[in-house]
């Protein structure tokens, strides 16, 4: 049955200004969107009433931890994607630091399989570049490929050996698909939780120092360069990573680059203790970085939002800052978290926080969602911008309760998830 979507506020990029609009669905496919000032005949149809609140095209979210296989005592593909769907996330990207590792076209199929089964979203599989994300041996890329893998990563670990990296840059090439970086150089880590910075100092702990993210940026970008892959950053955290990718793509090089949520808006120096929950990788950096990575993302030297959702068990969280896993959930306060911060602020325009969680990693990544238009995928969210209330993880639909913005209040909340043309989720 045909689905009107009536009364929704949609964001004319053109005239940069909401606007009131009835959106008709059916087949999975958006077929109409019609002006809001005349009542669209909805017989025979079931209604949905956007009551003013804003409809947009669902995020998308390039960088996720799922957990599923072997760690689904930190989240599974059910849970991991109803958490996404109450973020308004329509499509997301998992990530392949799983146990085993996404490093083989049987461990890609499971994923497909349950995520079509159990998933409340679409998940698009990444698969390791190299076997177990041990940095020694590549991956069968061609057979991961034909499997269903998206690109290729080790996320959670840097990827040491040059050569190695370059090999893995020419034969993605060959095949038309991506590497996603995560960029540490373990030399200048060695062991450190937080970064290199005041709070580092305050408590007498070893820090992760800018360049130990920075320094695979720059061989990266050199090494796509000579291979013509296209490369991704991920996490991007420093004003050093900013400055090369921003030269990257001066220089016309295949680079492109996404920031967290966390770094946009957190700096080691609002670290509030030695609390787990403000550890992730990579780690808070200084407020100067926070204003870099900020402009980065306005200029559009990195391309897009993603939320690097990485839940973690309140047992390993409760290790402490030093020997607890890095890692924060991001799905559930993502929106409400940058539109508070940046859209209410007068920082930025509504339309340039949807665009980069949208038709921006739409872009990147070649995807068919990520717009709001007849003949689109019927991919939406509703949100409602003036709910306000404050976050309380114990009502998360991840596993995973390790967040920093505990008790934070924030504005814009998610209300109701569209997948293919189904409600998936739905707080209205
Ligand atoms: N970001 C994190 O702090 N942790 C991620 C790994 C990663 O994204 O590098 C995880 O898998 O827990
Ligand atoms: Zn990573
Ligand atoms: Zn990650």
């Amino acid at each position: 049955m045909a689905i009107w979507i009536i009364n929704g506020n949609v964001w004319n990029d053109e005239a940069e200004r909401l606007e009131r609009k009835h959106i008709r669905v059916d087949g999975g496919i958006v077929t109409n969107i019609e002006d809001g000032e005349t009542a669209p005949d909805t017989a025979g149809c079931e209604v949905i009433d956007a009551g003013g609140k804003l409809v947009s095209a669902g995020f998308i979210d390039m960088h996720v931890h799922l957990r599923d296989p072997g760690f689904e005592y930190k989240e599974d593909i059910a849970s991991g994607t109803q958490s996404a769907a109450r973020g308004g996330f329509t499509t997301i990207a998992c990530m392949p630091n799983t146990r085993p590792v996404t490093d083989t076209p049987e461990t890609v199929q499971y994923i497909k399989d349950k995520a079509k089964r159990e998933g409340a979203v679409r998940v698009l599989p990444y698969a390791a570049i190299t076997k177990n994300e041990l940095g020694r041996e590549l991956t069968d890329f061609a057979a991961l490929k034909e499997a269903g893998a998206i690109g290729f990563t080790d996320d959670g670990v840097g990827v040491q050996n040059a050569q190695m990296m370059k090999d893995a840059m020419a034969l993605a090439r060959s095949l038309d698909m991506p590497i996603i970086a995560h960029c540490e150089d373990d030399s200048l880590v060695k062991g450190a939780a937080v970064t290199e910075g005041a709070f580092a100092r305050k408590h007498g702990l070893k820090g992760i120092p800018n360049e130990s993210e920075a320094i695979h940026v720059g061989r990266d970008i050199l090494l796509a360069e000579a291979t013509g892959v296209h490369y991704h950053v991920c996490h991007v955290s420093t004003e050093q990573s900013v400055r090369l990718i921003r030269l990257g793509k001066q220089l016309g090089i295949r680079v492109t680059a996404e920031v967290c949520p966390h770094h946009l808006v957190l700096s080691d120096e609002d670290i509030p203790g030695l609390d787990a929950n403000w550890k992730m990788n990579p780690p808070l950096r200084t407020p100067r970085d926070v204003e870099a990575v900020i402009e980065a993302l306005e200029d559009g030297t990195i391309d897009i939002i993603v939320t690097d959702h990485a839940p973690h068990s309140a047992e390993e969280k409760a290790k402490g800052m030093e020997l607890a896993p890095f890692g924060i959930v991001g799905f559930e306060t993502a929106f409400p978290l940058l539109y508070t911060k940046f859209v209410r602020t007068g920082r930025w325009s509504l339309g340039f926080l949807l665009r980069r969680m949208t038709a921006d990693p739409a872009r990147v990544f070649g995807l068919p969602s990520g717009k709001l238009a007849p003949g689109a995928p019927a991919d939406l969210t509703i949100i409602d911008l003036e709910k306000e209330r404050q976050v309380d993880p114990d009502t998360f639909a991840s596993k995973g309760r390790n967040t920093p913005f505990a008790g934070w209040t924030l504005q814009g909340w998610p209300v109701l998830t569209m997948v293919d043309g189904a409600v998936v989720w739905s707080g209205i």
